[in-house]
C-alpha cells in the first residue's frame, strides 16, 4: 500500500490558448498536456502546438497526447513540438508502446481505463515498457472521447497499487485533494475539471486545482 507524504506532480490537460497555458504555468502546473486528436474540441494543430511548446518549455514539462498515432504522426509531433513526454491515450498494445518509446526517444505514459479493481490487471503488460501508468476511467460506452470525459471511479481500488502512478478522471478541484489520499497517487491529470464548457480552460479553476492537489 502506498502512504504518501509528499505533494503530486500536477498535469493540465488539453491546453490550447497562450493565456491559459500560462495560467497553468504561473499556478505551478508541473506538465502541460497537448491533445493530438482531431475529434476532440482540445486538439491542437502542429502549428498550434510548436508555439504553445515553445511558450512552455523549460517551465513545465510538455506532453503530447495520441490516440493509436501512426509513426509518420509521431515523428510530426516529435519534429515540430519536440515533447518531453508522449502520451498513449488509445489501445496501443505493450509491444507499440516499446516501439513508441524507442523511436521517439521520450518518456512515455500509457494511459489505462478502469471501472472496477478486475481491470486493473490491463496495466500490467505495461510496467516494463512505460515510464509511468496514467490510470484514467473508462470512458462511457457511448463517449466520442477515450478520455477528456470527466468521469470519475472508484478510487479506493488503486491502494494497493506500490509504483508511482499518475491518476485522473473526473478530477477537480473540489474532489482532487480527497482523491490523492484515498489512492495514493504520486501524480494527477486534469482536463473537463478546469474547464467552463468542453475545451474551454479557465485560469481561476486552474489555479484551484493545483493549489488543491498541493495543499492536503
Ligand atoms: O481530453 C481529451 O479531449 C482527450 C481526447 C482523447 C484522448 C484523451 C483525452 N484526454 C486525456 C487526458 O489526459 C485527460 O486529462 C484525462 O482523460 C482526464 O480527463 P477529465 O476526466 O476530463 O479530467
Amino acid at each position: 500500500m502506498s502512504l504518501r507524504s509528499e505533494a503530486p506532480l500536477v498535469k493540465i490537460c488539453g491546453l490550447s490558448t497562450p493565456d491559459t497555458l500560462e495560467a497553468a504555468i504561473t499556478a505551478g502546473a508541473d506538465q502541460i498536456g497537448l491533445v493530438f486528436f482531431p475529434k476532440s474540441p482540445r486538439h491542437v494543430s502542429l502549428e498550434q502546438a510548436r508555439a504553445l511548446a515553445d511558450q512552455a518549455r523549460g517551465r513545465a514539462a510538455i506532453v503530447g497526447l495520441t490516440v493509436d498515432a501512426t509513426d509518420g504522426a509521431i515523428d510530426a509531433i516529435m519534429e515540430a513540438v519536440r515533447p518531453d513526454w508522449l502520451q498513449l491515450h488509445g489501445s496501443e498494445t505493450p509491444e507499440r508502446v516499446a516501439a513508441v518509446k524507442q523511436r521517439a526517444g521520450v518518456f512515455v505514459m500509457k494511459a489505462v481505463g478502469l471501472a472496477t479493481a478486475a481491470d486493473l490487471a490491463a496495466a500490467e503488460p505495461y510496467a516494463q515498457v512505460t515510464d509511468r501508468i496514467l490510470f484514467d476511467a473508462k470512458p462511457p460506452k457511448d463517449a466520442a472521447l477515450p478520455g477528456g470525459n470527466g468521469v470519475a471511479f472508484d478510487w479506493t481500488i488503486l491502494k494497493p497499487i506500490d509504483e508511482p502512478f499518475m491518476l485522473s478522471g473526473g478530477l477537480s478541484p473540489d474532489n482532487v485533494a480527497e482523491a490523492v489520499r484515498i489512492s495514493g497517487a504520486a501524480a494527477v491529470d486534469v482536463s473537463s475539471g478546469v474547464e467552463t464548457e468542453p475545451g474551454r480552460k479557465d485560469a481561476a479553476l486552474i489555479a484551484a486545482f493545483v493549489h488543491a492537489a498541493r495543499c492536503r
